[in-house]
């Protein structure tokens, strides 16, 4: 339905966005999540026509959105970041006036001005002028311009911005209404709400898109997803002797903990399977007792901070912390029996 590939876009010498390729399925919600000056905005203003891209192309169901513009942009609805509305028309006019603009045809316009009047709830205030209203009631305006013509595709820039929290709760209650009959495309950088609303989570972080995924799969995919933290008492020998026996674990990290002759350890499970009991029986075979479990699920936030904290995107990041960390425990054991 939409593809995206490879799509740069410098401003100067910045790269805003670097070579993102990604394809939007038909019928879902997907978010896009980054920090501020990720490039989504950059991204949603090129795929809906907006600006040029430096290099790359957008395909909107087999459109090529530079070079047919008007059947492309047929399928889009699209509220941009600020929306462009025109103070001194009523909210009606400026619907009127979208309206003229998308070539509706003129015997249904009426009808669907009303029908998305009612869909976002600006009946109240359809005569009153754009400037005298509430930042929410604007990007309602906003919205139902978005949404008028029902296009097949809808996308919204940061759509809850500056809104209250019942006016929030109300817009995200649209949107999944929305998406029982359209595309949607979001941007936001609130996590939780990409967590209720999407079904599917982009993550793009420096221009660069970082991960493509379900909330709940990204969750489980990460480093640091179903987590146990143990303090054992015993040495990093015997310590590493269990956790090597275990098949379920991915990775493992071992510190020196402040009780004495303990080890702090961190373990990532492969899977979603729970071994703190297989954990329990087979240190106490090696007669190592366990001070302390504890289990911690990762959430979105935790999968957005790692994936766009530059430090951390490479997996390989893990493995060789745990060799460093390693040496480390290795180190300080041979010091302590030497004193
Ligand atoms: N017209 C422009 N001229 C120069 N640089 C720009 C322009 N528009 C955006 N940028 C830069 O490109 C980068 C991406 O900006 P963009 O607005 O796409 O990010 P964003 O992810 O939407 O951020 P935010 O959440 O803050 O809106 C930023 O570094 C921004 O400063």
């Amino acid at each position: 339905m939409i593809e995206v590939k490879n799509l740069v876009k410098k401003y100067g010498n910045h790269l805003a966005v670097d070579h993102l390729d990604f394809t939007v399925e038909k019928g879902q919600i997907y978010g896009f999540l980054g920090p501020n000056g990720a490039g989504k905005s950059t991204t949603m203003n090129i795929i809906t026509g907006y600006i040029s891209a430096t290099e790359g192309q957008v395909l909107i169901n087999g459109h090529d959105i530079f070079e047919e513009p008007e059947n492309a942009k047929k399928a889009i609805g699209y509220l941009p970041e600020i929306p462009p509305l025109y103070m001194d028309m009523t909210s009606k006019e400026y619907l009127q006036f979208a309206a003229e603009l998308k070539k509706i045809p003129k015997d249904q316009r009426k009808r669907m001005i009303n029908e998305v009047m009612e869909l976002t709830k600006i009946d109240s205030v359809k005569d009153r002028l754009i400037k005298n209203l509430s930042k929410g009631y604007r990007q309602r305006v906003g919205l139902a311009q978005a949404i008028l013509g029902y296009p097949e595709i809808i996308i919204l820039d940061e759509p809850t911005v500056g809104l209250d929290p019942k006016q929030i709760i109300e817009i995200r209650d649209l949107i999944k209404e929305l998406s029982k009959k359209h595309t949607v495309i979001l941007s936001s950088h609130i996590l939780s709400e990409v967590s209720a609303l999407c079904d599917h989570v982009l993550i793009i972080s420096n221009g660069k898109l970082v991960a493509s995924d379900t909330p709940e799969h990204l969750g489980e995919l990460m480093a640091g997803s179903n987590t146990v933290v143990l303090t054992v008492k015993g040495s990093t020998e015997k310590i590493k002797s269990v956790l090597n026996s275990i098949n379920e674990i991915r990775d493992y990290q071992i510190t020196k903990s402040m009780e004495s002759g303990s080890k702090d350890i961190k373990i990532q499970m492969k899977s979603q399977t729970d071994i703190r009991e297989k954990l329990f029986f087979t240190f106490a075979e090696q007669r190592c007792p366990i001070l302390m479990m504890d289990s911690t699920k990762i959430s979105l936030e935790d999968v957005f901070l790692e994936l766009t904290s530059k430090e951390q995107i490479n997996e390989e990041i893990p493995e060789n912390l745990q060799e460093e960390v390693e040496v480390k425990v290795e180190e300080e054991e041979q010091n302590e029996s030497n004193l």
